[in-house]
């Protein structure tokens, strides 16, 4: 076996039980004790006779993970031949041997012969450095490698990259595609009510007329940095904002030119680490407009119902600058003739009243193959969401290129490579509705490469759909694979509940026995291990593929007499959603765009907390900029109001600039704005070594630097309670271990973040952990 096999089938879990982040002292390499060693220095002593010492060969077996050949071969090339003395030769305390010191094997014998500054190549050392943070795949990945792409993934990420290199390209075709989806009366041969229920073929996350932007933090620092030099464009936009000169230092650091210390800003950089925005501007000047903390006073002060004056009396200057910035934001804005007037609704009474259908997003998980894209087709074929047309065009076009099988899956799997592979690569989502519900599904990736998407799909998830393949030795391998690991994820993102399909029964003729296993097997996992509370687990035996039990009874399955999947889905009432109507308006930004030139400017996301009415005022976090709601759609049709849970497109008044608001924004109430938070407490699921240690935090759509500051505790997973042994103030949280820490935001000011909301942190490119806010100050 060699050395590569070896590392690759480590058991990670079992060598990660006793690591408690100290070297140990068998971690130290002994060649005496590995037999492969031992063998192959047996062997390349053969070859090359007594003239070497053990040490020389032994490292250059080493080197060439036991090649005996290139061994010889490199030995007999590079190293000089000394006839050791065999009583030279002695064991070092280490089982090593020790080399004795010869003369021309010191730095200065080894280069006698070389002339100055032209070492030849051989004799050049390679200094490797190592990466910051531990790497390695998520759960059960390797934290000493780099993680090896699939062929896939690396096509994936090749097309990615082709595609971010033509923008503006790629950014037309894919608005005329969506607009072609969300417009065109060729709805994939659906009928013209069913039209409208489907959204199909949309991708996570979805932008309409927003610019796309680099998406990292770092990245867009550098785009203003290399654009930092003024252009006309930019002195066209707005010129009457106020402008505070950037510091000695932060002009040479950035490179601002003087000229730009005259030059009119276009937009906060206070908005700068947000994963995406509507646009960033051709020259984003970061020291441009008021700071967060100007605005964010202003808003809380406003919100007390404080005049702008008195303000200015009890803040001092900072306060003067956030009434310039609102002046100079109301001279610029085009104010809307006048404001609609409030209907005063008590909108939950007019929600529990109200025939509304409940809104409910569910993210669809468990190991590749499993049939998850086939179950949602069939789901949506059976409700008459997609018609039997379009299922007949998809299995021909499936059998063309041999995946006919597949046919049902390409409802859901809209991707050209998708189709070519067979697998999900993104989130898909697609909306149907019921009598009661209207449902959002998050079709996630099972692909190991893919688990990042997965992760998007479960932030925004009420409850998990776990598709289970029964079929002899599938269920087996997905245990091995990513059906656990699917589970604890999103269990570790606040999903509380979870319906398990148990599938592909058809292909064990519908044994009952082999479906009462899987469902013991993963009712003791799922309550244990995962933290599911046991009445919040439902499973049925199902077929995807034959449609059985998912929107009426099998008559194959006989002994099954429980609900359908359907009914299942239905009885699934969002566990926080009573919870969240009380709480203030929270609405996370997700798209902003312009409707129509009666609602220039709209928003759109998924309300998370509280409710809202037509003529409500509201205001933008951390924007800070305040004005009413001119309209309300929800499910895409015209409302006066919207409740938590709902999917709501928000019409804005005027006042709020376009420019200064973006995806990742929060959209609240503007009694009771969102406060920025620079420090708070997380429950989380690690995937990787945890340690204090810089990361980026990511929610929704914000994308920003942080540190883990401190390690609190490690968790029981199943009760949630500190656990025991080394469970209080541990100095490192291993892969798999749930922990309590604490987080600091390194964006001045802080980022809109509070108690429950689902956060991911990433280190390196990596996901490092997904967990959930417990507590932020
Ligand atoms: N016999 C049988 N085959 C099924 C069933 N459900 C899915 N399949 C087959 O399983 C294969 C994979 O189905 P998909 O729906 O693409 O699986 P998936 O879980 O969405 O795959 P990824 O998203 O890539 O993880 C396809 O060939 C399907 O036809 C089922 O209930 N019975």
């Amino acid at each position: 076996m060699s050395r590569h096999r070896f590392v690759k089938t480590l058991d990670l879990d079992d060598e990660l039980e006793d690591f408690d982040g100290q070297q140990d002292s068998t971690d130290i390499y002994d060649p005496n004790q590995d037999p492969q060693m031992r063998k192959a220095l047996a062997e390349a002593r053969a070859f090359l006779g007594d003239d070497f010492a053990n040490m020389d060969i032994q490292d250059s077996l080493w080197y060439y993970y036991y090649d005996v050949e290139k061994t010889g071969n490199e030995r007999k090339r590079v190293t000089p031949k000394v006839h050791l003395p065999k009583h030279h030769l002695k064991l070092g305390s280490s089982g090593y041997y020790a080399i004795p010191c010869i003369p021309s094997l010191t730095a200065k014998g080894f280069f006698m012969d070389c002339p100055w500054l032209n070492v030849p190549m051989e004799r050049r050392a390679e200094i490797l450095v190592e990466p910051l943070y531990p790497r390695g795949g998520l759960l059960g990945g390797s934290s000493r490698e780099p993680p090896k792409k699939s062929k896939l993934a690396a096509l994936v990420a090749a097309r990615k990259q082709k595609t971010q290199e033509a923008p503006s390209q790629s950014e037309n075709s894919a608005l005329t595609l969506l607009d072609t989806l969300t417009n065109s009366d060729d709805c994939g041969g659906a009928t013209t009510n069913d039209k409208d229920k489907i959204l199909r073929g949309r991708r996570y996350p979805l932008q309409r007329n927003e610019e796309r932007t680099k998406s990292t933090y770092e990245s867009q620092v550098q785009d203003n940095v290399s654009s930092s030099k003024p252009t006309e464009e930019v002195q066209e936009l707005e010129p009457n904002a106020p402008v505070s000169s950037p510091s000695g230092f932060a002009s040479t650091m950035l490179g601002l030119s003087s000229t730009l210390q005259h030059t009119p800003p276009n937009i906060s950089s206070y908005n700068l680490f947000y994963t995406t925005g509507s646009d960033m501007g051709a020259n984003s000047d970061p020291f441009s407009g008021a700071s967060p903390d100007d605005i964010i006073a202003k808003a809380q002060g406003a919100a007390k119902g404080m005049k702008s004056k008195t303000q200015a009396k009890t803040n001092g200057q900072a306060s003067k600058e956030v009434n310039t910035v609102s002046e100079d934001l109301s001279k610029t804005a085009i104010t809307d003739s006048k404001p609609p007037r409030s209907k005063n609704l008590d909108v939950l009474q007019e929600y529990r009243k109200s025939a509304a259908k409940r809104s409910s997003n569910f993210v669809v998980i468990g190991h590749v193959d499993a049939g998850k894209s086939t179950l949602m087709g069939r789901l949506l074929y059976d409700l008459k969401v997609v018609d039997q047309r379009t299922i007949e065009k998809y299995q021909r076009e499936a059998a063309k290129i041999g995946k006919s099988s597949f046919a049902m899956a390409w409802v859901l799997d809209q991707g050209s490579e998708e189709r070519e592979h067979g697998i999900t690569i993104d989130i898909a989502m697609n909306k149907f509705e019921t009598d009661k519900t209207v449902f959002m599904i998050l079709d996630a990736p099972g692909h190991k490469d893919f688990v990042p998407n997965m992760i998007a799909g479960a932030a925004q998830a009420d409850f998990a759909i776990l598709v289970i393949d029964a079929s002899t030795g599938s269920y087996e391998s997905g245990l091995k694979g990513q059906t656990k690991e699917h589970a604890i994820l999103v269990r570790s993102m606040g999903v509380q509940r979870l319906i398990v399909a148990v599938n592909k029964l058809d292909m064990v003729d519908w044994s009952q026995s082999r479906y009462d296993e899987i469902t013991q097997q993963m009712e003791a996992f799922l309550t244990s291990a995962a933290g599911f509370q046991k009445s919040n687990i439902s499973f049925v035996p199902c077929s995807g593929l034959k449609g059985d039990n998912i929107t009426k009874p099998s008559t194959d399955c006989k002994w099954y007499t429980g609900p359908t999947l359907l009914n299942l889905l239905e009885a699934a009432e969002p566990t926080s959603q009573e919870r969240a109507l009380n709480g203030p308006l929270r609405l996370p930004v997700s798209q902003v765009f312009s409707s129509s030139t009666q609602f220039p400017l709209s928003v759109a996301g998924r309300i998370t907390s509280g409710s809202i009415q037509v003529a409500d005022p509201v205001i933008t976090i951390p924007g800070g900029q305040q004005g009413y709601v001119k309209g309300i759609a929800v499910d895409d049709e015209p409302s006066d109001w919207a409740v938590a849970g709902q999917n709501t497109t928000i019409h804005l008044s005027a006042d709020i600039d376009a420019k200064l608001i973006k995806g990742g924004d929060v959209l609240c109430s503007a009694s009771m704005p969102i406060s920025l938070r620079q420090v708070f407490i997380m429950k989380l699921l690690a995937f990787e070594h945890i340690m204090p240690m810089f990361c980026s935090i990511v929610v929704g759509r914000l994308d920003a630097s942080a540190r883990i500051t401190r390690l609190l505790s490690i968790l029981d997973k199943s009760t949630g309670k500190v656990a025991s042994g080394r469970g209080k103030k541990p100095r490192v949280v291993k892969p798999n271990e749930a922990a309590r820490v604490e987080i600091t935001v390194d964006v001045e000011g802080g980022v809109p973040i509070e108690q429950g909301a689902r956060i991911v942190l990433r280190a390196d490119g990596e996901t490092i952990a997904t967990g959930v806010v417990e507590d932020a100050k």
